[in-house]
């Protein structure tokens, strides 16, 4: 590893200072401040509108802050305020609901394509993108870890909902990510897939895959993630270790609803009470 790999694999996965977001006249993230550091899996917890997937795509790049009038630097991902997005999305697997619609609506793309394509930041092949043998290895090892390597020869839009979802996750594994963030990857799943993916993000998260898992169910975060962030009309409600945050009391004041929360072992659940 040289001095630039080290620093970005020491420093923080994201440090938000103070950020606000409009869309058109509404101030969607309202002076938000979360920092997560490298391997803290964390779960995001909020309510529908809460500001969940404007949060993502902070992150994503797809959205930028408001200048913070502090004066510092309202957003830092791996340490740095400023990337192409093609390096970040090298190091940070995306799964979301926005990207798999764009990648099922499109007729004609490919499964194959679909992940290949990853490795330019793309969502499809151009005339000027030269893929590798090594990367159409890497690709079928991706498939294989997402369980989709039957998919292949499939169009994108022919994929039932679990299906495609397999095929985003291979397509965000492919770089072999620092982090992997999830927005809802396991909506539309079914029973059986839910748990086998889930036990997939535990065996990356295991070796090294820091998760940033966007819920709205507790019954999804993982043993490992014992971090739990709360959202509330796009303002940060609590942060903190997962037993402390994941309550009746916060849950009610994050879910507007009184709600309570039990625990299996390792697992929790919540429900309205
Ligand atoms: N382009 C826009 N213009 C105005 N308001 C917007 C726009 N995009 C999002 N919003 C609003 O921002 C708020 C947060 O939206 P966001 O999609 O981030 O919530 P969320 O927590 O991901 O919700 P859900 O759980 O329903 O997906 C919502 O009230 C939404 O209506």
């Amino acid at each position: 590893m040289n001095v630039h790999q080290d620093a970005l694999a020491s420093a923080p996965l994201l440090d938000i200072d103070d950020a606000s977001v409009m869309r058109g006249d509404r101030l969607i993230l309202d002076r938000f401040s979360l920092r997560i550091d490298a391997g803290q899996h964390t779960a995001i917890l909020g309510a529908n509108g809460a500001g969940k997937s404007t949060l993502v795509r902070l992150i994503t790049r797809e959205h930028y802050p408001l200048a913070p009038g502090h004066g510092r630097t309202a957003m830092r991902v791996f340490g740095r305020d400023r990337w192409h997005v093609s390096d970040l999305r090298g190091l940070l697997g995306i799964v979301s609901p926005s990207l798999q619609h764009d990648c099922t609506s499109d007729a004609t793309l490919e499964v194959a394509e679909a992940v290949l394509s990853s490795f330019f930041a793309a969502q499809r092949l151009g005339l000027d993108h030269r893929v590798t043998p090594a990367m159409r290895e890497r690709a079928a090892e991706a498939l294989e870890q997402a369980g989709a390597t039957h998919l292949l020869g499939r169009s994108m839009a022919s994929l039932s909902t679990g299906e495609a979802r397999r095929v985003l996750i291979a397509r965000a594994l492919v770089h072999r990510p620092r982090a992997l963030l999830l927005d809802e990857p396991c909506a539309g799943l079914d029973m059986a897939s839910r748990r086998r993916f889930l036990e997939n993000l535990r065996g990356l998260a295991r070796h090294g895959t820091t998760l940033l898992l966007v819920t709205h169910h507790v019954e999804e975060i993982l043993p490992e993630i014992q971090q739990v962030v709360l959202l509330r009309d796009g303002r940060l409600l609590r942060q903190g270790a997962k037993p402390d945050v994941l309550t009746g009391p916060l849950l009610s004041a994050t879910f507007g609803m009184p709600v309570c929360v039990e625990r299996h072992g390792d697992y929790f659940s919540a429900a309205i009470a």
